[in-house]
Order: C-alpha cells, then sequence, then structure tokens
C-alpha cells in the first residue's frame, strides 16, 4: 500500500464531498474533485469558495494559505481519467448502495491497486460497498462531519477486510489535514456516530410530528440542558433532510424496533423539496421555522 499520497480524488462535489476537496487541500494535497455535471461542479466549487472566505474572515486561515488550497483543487466529469492518476479516493456521493457499489466496481478498475478507496458513507457496512472491489482490503470507511472545513473529528470504520496498511495510510492522510479520529472497530451499520444522532434526531422529529414542541424548544432544551452546540432539529437541517431520511430509513431497516425510525414529517418536508440549508429551508426557514405544531 503506497503512503505517498500527492493526488487525491474526491468524487462528489455535495455539501461533504466539496468540504473534503477544501480540507485536503488545506492539507497541502493536489486534489481532483469529480462529479456528474458542470453545474454541480460549480456550486461545490462557490461553496469552498465561500468556507475559505469566512476562514480568512474570521482569522482562522491566512489569505496566502487560502490562496494556496484554492489552487491545489481541480475539477472534472470524467472519473476514469482523474482515478488513473488519484494516490487516494475518498467517495461522497450519494448515500445509495447501488450507486455507491457501481463507483467502486469502476475505482476498482481504474486506480492502481496499491490506492485506497475510502468512502464517506453515513450509515452502510463498509464491506458491503467493498463487494464489487477485486481487493476490499484497500476499502475503508472515512465519516467526515459536516461542515468539514469546521469539524475536526473523522470517523474511520473497519471495513471485515480493511487492511492494517490502508488504515496506515488514512491516519497519515488524515493526520496532514490536522483531523482527530475515532475507530469504529466493528462493520456495523450507523457506525458510532449515526447510531448516537440518528436516534437522537429521530426522536426530535417525532416531538414535533406529534405537535409536542416547536422545532425551536426542542432545539433549545439540547442547548440549553445538555450543552449541546446545536439542536438536532437544526443539525437534520444541516446535514440534508433527504440524507438523514436515507440513513435514517436505512438504519430503521436493519435494527428494527422504532429508535432509528422517521416519523412522516420527514418524508413529507423532502417531498416539499425542503431538503433544508441546502435548498433554503427544511424544518426552519430564515432562521424560524414556518410549521404548525
Ligand atoms: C449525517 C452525517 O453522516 C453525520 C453528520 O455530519 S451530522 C452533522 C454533525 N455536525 C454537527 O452536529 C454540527 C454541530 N454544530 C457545530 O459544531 C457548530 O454549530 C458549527 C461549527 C456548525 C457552527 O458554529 P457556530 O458557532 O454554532 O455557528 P456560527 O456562528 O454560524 O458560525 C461560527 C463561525 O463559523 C463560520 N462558518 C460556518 N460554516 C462555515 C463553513 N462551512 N466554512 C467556514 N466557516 C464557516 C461562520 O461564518 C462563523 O464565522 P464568524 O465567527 O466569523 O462569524
Ligand atoms: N450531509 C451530511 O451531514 C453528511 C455527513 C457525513 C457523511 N455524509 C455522507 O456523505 C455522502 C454525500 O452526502 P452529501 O450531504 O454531500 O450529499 P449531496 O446530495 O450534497 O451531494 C452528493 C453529490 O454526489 C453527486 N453524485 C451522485 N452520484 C454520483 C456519481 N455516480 N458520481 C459522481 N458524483 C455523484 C451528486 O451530483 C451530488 O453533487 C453521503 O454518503 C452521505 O450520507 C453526509
Amino acid at each position: 500500500m503506497s503512503a505517498e499520497i500527492r493526488e487525491v480524488l474526491v468524487v462528489g462535489a455535495g455539501l461533504m464531498g466539496s468540504g473534503i476537496a477544501q480540507v485536503a487541500a488545506q492539507g497541502g494535497f493536489q486534489v481532483t474533485l469529480v462529479d456528474t455535471g458542470e453545474e454541480v461542479l460549480a456550486r461545490g466549487l462557490a461553496r469552498i469558495e465561500d468556507s475559505l472566505t469566512r476562514l480568512v474572515r474570521s482569522g482562522r486561515l491566512g489569505e496566502v494559505a487560502a490562496a494556496d488550497a484554492r489552487a491545489r483543487i481541480g475539477t472534472t466529469t470524467d472519473l476514469v481519467e482523474a482515478a488513473r492518476g488519484a494516490d487516494l479516493v475518498i467517495e461522497a456521493i450519494v448515500e445509495d448502495l447501488d450507486a455507491k457499489q457501481a463507483l467502486f466496481a469502476k475505482l476498482g478498475d481504474s486506480c492502481r491497486p496499491d490506492v485506497v478507496l475510502a468512502t464517506n458513507t453515513s450509515q452502510f457496512q463498509i464491506s458491503r460497498i467493498a463487494e464489487p472491489c477485486e481487493r476490499p482490503e484497500r476499502v475503508i470507511g472515512v465519516h467526515f462531519s459536516n461542515p468539514p472545513p469546521l469539524m475536526t473529528l473523522v470517523e474511520v470504520i473497519l471495513g471485515d477486510h480493511t487492511s492494517e496498511a490502508a488504515l496506515e495510510v488514512t491516519r497519515e492522510f488524515l493526520a496532514a489535514c490536522d483531523r482527530e479520529i475515532v475507530l469504529c472497530r466493528k462493520d456495523v451499520p450507523g457506525f458510532i456516530s449515526n447510531r448516537l444522532s440518528t436516534a437522537l434526531c429521530m426522536e426530535a422529529a417525532r416531538l414535533v410530528d406529534e405537535g409536542i414542541a416547536t422545532p425551536e424548544d426542542v432545539d433549545k432544551v439540547a442547548r440549553l440542558m445538555y450543552g449541546h452546540k446545536m439542536g438536532p432539529i437544526a443539525t437534520l437541517d444541516l446535514a440534508g433532510l433527504d440524507t438523514a431520511l436515507r440513513v435514517s430509513t436505512a438504519l430503521s431497516e436493519h435494527y428494527g424496533g422504532d429508535r432509528f425510525t422517521p416519523p412522516p414529517i420527514l418524508a413529507q418536508l423532502v417531498e416539499q423539496s425542503r431538503y433544508g440549508n441546502k435548498s433554503g429551508a427544511g424544518f426552519y426557514e430564515n432562521g424560524s421555522s414556518q410549521l404548525a405544531v
């Protein structure tokens, strides 16, 4: 397994892929960001630009470092060509197992055999995603927190076949990016973070769905009673309600019982294209909820 990483390929230029590309570029790596069309890539670059500007404005990043990071990021829609030159791949496409497996089949064929293939999945078992790869030992979970440029924690997940060498390369890369690691030692759906977070967020959504409390009051309890930085309803809007619905549905199907089951309000909001912050409205709109409870 090559520990010499220069070129990082990030697949998916959405909320997470753009943030991960930015983190890798700030860590000194050359980054290629791939998505399915030029428009999505442009939106991803705009998100990176906005984030770098905010980091500079708040004094957390120097202007030269921001310009250097910006210059290290290229974009393309040609996955196969980009995969040929990659030393490390991080996948951040939609949370859909078929889509991820199709992508990993292509990556397995196109990348050098020593290249680590990491997935930013929120909850799928790493071994399932690695199924179409001839060498599943090089597949590993690297679950960044949203928003990646501000959140230093990355959860690393070992698949059933992940090699020590792949873990070592991943550790070195994340250390160069100044990230803190927690290790999920068993390949279970939802890992550590989303078994915790989905149970909390779905219970919070249920309180709103049942008309027991407003989103503001649910979030206030989490912030002022339990000291959370952000309430669970605001966290759902931050993560994206479409993604949260996919994650909670998959976890609920896997584990059974009620703890991860999404209440109807989540699907209703997604149906109305209220995806959260990324679409301008979710549970909240302009900082306050518009839901009749
Ligand atoms: C579903 C998945 O699988 C798992 C997940 O990732 S779930 C989501 C997990 N993430 C969380 O739970 C996030 C919890 N929230 C937080 O830690 C914090 O609220 C936060 C870091 C997001 C924002 O910090 P906070 O102080 O609360 O808010 P806010 O005042 O808006 O922002 C602080 C500063 O960060 C800046 N900022 C916000 N987002 C930014 C970004 N993406 N890039 C750069 N700067 C950013 C703001 O501009 C602001 O700058 P200023 O101090 O100069 O005004
Ligand atoms: N949103 C979060 O808070 C969060 C946090 C951690 C992990 N995740 C996980 O990260 C992944 C991405 O989530 P997101 O929130 O960035 O989603 P998103 O919807 O913002 O972005 C997904 C991107 O992937 C692109 N895409 C889809 N199929 C593709 C393909 N075959 N090839 C290239 N690009 C493709 C889409 O065009 C889109 O730009 C998901 O697996 C999600 O569960 C999300």
